[in-house]
């Protein structure tokens, strides 16, 4: 393999020039997009932590090891952006999302979104999510079950009914399901152009309807308040008063559920499927769900041991979000490299969860490794959330979520899942795979009713 410098730094500068290999731009975008461990692999391997490979017709530096993600997302240097590398990959589908926001325009829109993730908001989210999921379980049907399919119909519900607030009917929902279907297929789209029937085209017509469908809640959310993320989006006040605009709602109301939807599918197929592999923590979590309440209150489910390890190790292997790019505005460095202005760098989540040096047996999944020694890591070592002024605002309503799943479905089914096919697939950046998990219905012994002193919250 011959390898070249992707820029020359100043004579007088000590940093040092990006090194990566020489290959045909097709070639190493292809590599890329189906196998982007192997191609992180061979790149530590062979250049470092830092280097560069071109993909989608210009240079990318990667950025390996949780060191040189601490020092991009911490951007002491304020030369690393985030609209220009997401408005080239999302288009104008997001455009003024809170993530394609920078400095001070981020900084003040963040302010005033942090109103809808408050400790009371997530409460009230919480009491909203056990009844949607309590009933979603005992409407799984036995036997072999398309799994993430069942799951993400269960995160579309989940936002239709606690970000939005809205009970729809079928034929709405399975409506609304096809558009933010069409809007989230967007990002991957390699043709980019407004024709109809196409991926870009069909994401343009749903963005056109799902705005039309918020900008029609807006004004009633603002005058009639209920307990669901729009309403709180729509109330939120920054420290100086400032509301989102009706506009500012529904664009950040859109971005949410682009941020979460995958997300949300991704993290809770991740644990049922490491569950379903493995007796001995779908008995421990059992255990657990057992003898936590049956509605567990958020403060209960973020104590749960054994749920939060199950959790982070399952996003440890398959991170919904594996790559974190960055645009630098300006020339900089990175971890002692010269970055020139326009150059897009990536740290690369999915690979930074296997370092064998830091992850020893790093493809196994052993939650035990967030029970024993978290604290011995570097905090960026688990970085499914990201860091810096970006981190995922949505990560506790993630872990309720997702925990509050599990915690159904431990508590009223037993599964297993035989094939691997689903573990395979995550070393691809293209693969949309399902898997298929075995439910058999328990007895209720342990009933979901109220302890004493606890209602159901669909009772309140
Ligand atoms: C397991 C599930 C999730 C994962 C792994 C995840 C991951 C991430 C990551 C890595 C980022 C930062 C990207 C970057 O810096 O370039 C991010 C940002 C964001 N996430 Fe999440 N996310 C999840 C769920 C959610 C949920 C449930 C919501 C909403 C309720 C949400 C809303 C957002 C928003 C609004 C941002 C942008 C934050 C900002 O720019 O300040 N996410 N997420």
């Amino acid at each position: 393999m011959r390898y070249r410098n992707l820029s020359r730094p100043n004579p007088t500068s000590s940093l040092r020039p990006v090194t990566g290999p020489r290959t045909l731009p097709l070639r190493s975008t292809l590599q890329l997009l189906d196998d982007p461990a192997s191609v992180a692999q061979s790149l530590r391997r062979d250049v470092g932590d830092i280097a560069f490979t071109t993909a989608l017709g210009r240079p990318i530096v990667v950025a390996q090891g949780p060191e040189a993600a601490a020092e991009l997302l911490a951007d002491a240097d304020r030369a690393f952006a985030n609209h220009p590398v997401y408005s080239f990959a999302l288009g104008s589908l997001f455009e003024r999302g809170l993530l394609l926001m920078d400095a001070k325009e981020h900084h003040h829109a963040r302010r005033i979104m942090h109103a809808a993730f408050t400790r009371d908001r997530l409460a009230g989210y919480c009491r909203r999510l056990h009844p949607l999921v309590e009933d979603w379980v005992d409407h799984l049907p036995a036997g072999e079950v398309d799994m993430r399919a069942q799951l993400k119909a269960l995160a579309l519900r989940i936002a239709l009914d606690v970000f939005v607030g809205e009970q729809l009917t079928s034929s709405e929902t399975e409506r609304m399901s096809r558009e933010f279907d069409d809007l989230i297929r967007a990002g991957g789209a390699m043709v980019r152009l407004r024709i109809p029937g196409t991926v870009w085209g069909r994401a343009h017509r749903a963005k056109l309807s799902v705005d039309s469908f918020f900008e029609s809640l807006v004004p009633q959310r603002r005058r009639s308040p209920g307990p669901d993320l729009m309403s709180a989006l729509c109330q939120a006040e920054g420290p100086d008063g400032t509301r989102l605009t009706d506009s500012e709602v529904v664009d950040q109301m859109r971005f949410m559920l682009f941020a979460a939807h995958d997300t949300a599918t991704i993290a809770m197929s991740a644990m049922t499927y490491q569950l379903g592999r493995d007796r001995l923590w779908r008995d421990r979590i059992r255990d657990e769900a057992r003898t936590a309440s049956a509605y567990p209150s958020l403060s209960e489910l973020t104590a749960q041991p054994t749920m939060e390890a199950v959790f982070k190790e399952a996003i440890r292997l398959r991170p919904p979000v594996p790559i974190i790019p960055r645009a630098a505005t300006k020339d900089t460095s990175l971890a002692g490299y010269h970055i020139p202005a326009g150059t897009f760098v990536v740290a690369l989540i999915g690979s930074n969860h296997r370092l064998p040096d830091v992850w020893p047996a790093p493809d196994t999944f052993d939650p035990t490794r967030f029970i024993d020694c978290d604290a011995q890591r570097h905090r960026l070592a688990w970085m499914p959330f990201g860091g810096g002024v970006h981190k995922c605002i949505g990560m506790h309503f993630a872990y309720m979520e997702s925990s509050t799943v599990i915690h159904h479905l431990a508590r009223s089914v037993d599964w297993t899942v035989d094939s691997d096919d689903y573990e395979r697939s995550d070393r691809a950046l293209t693969a949309n795979v399902g898997f298929t998990a075995r439910i058999t219905p328990l007895s209720r012994c342990a009933p979901a009713v109220p302890q004493p002193g606890e209602t159901s919250p669909s009772a309140r």
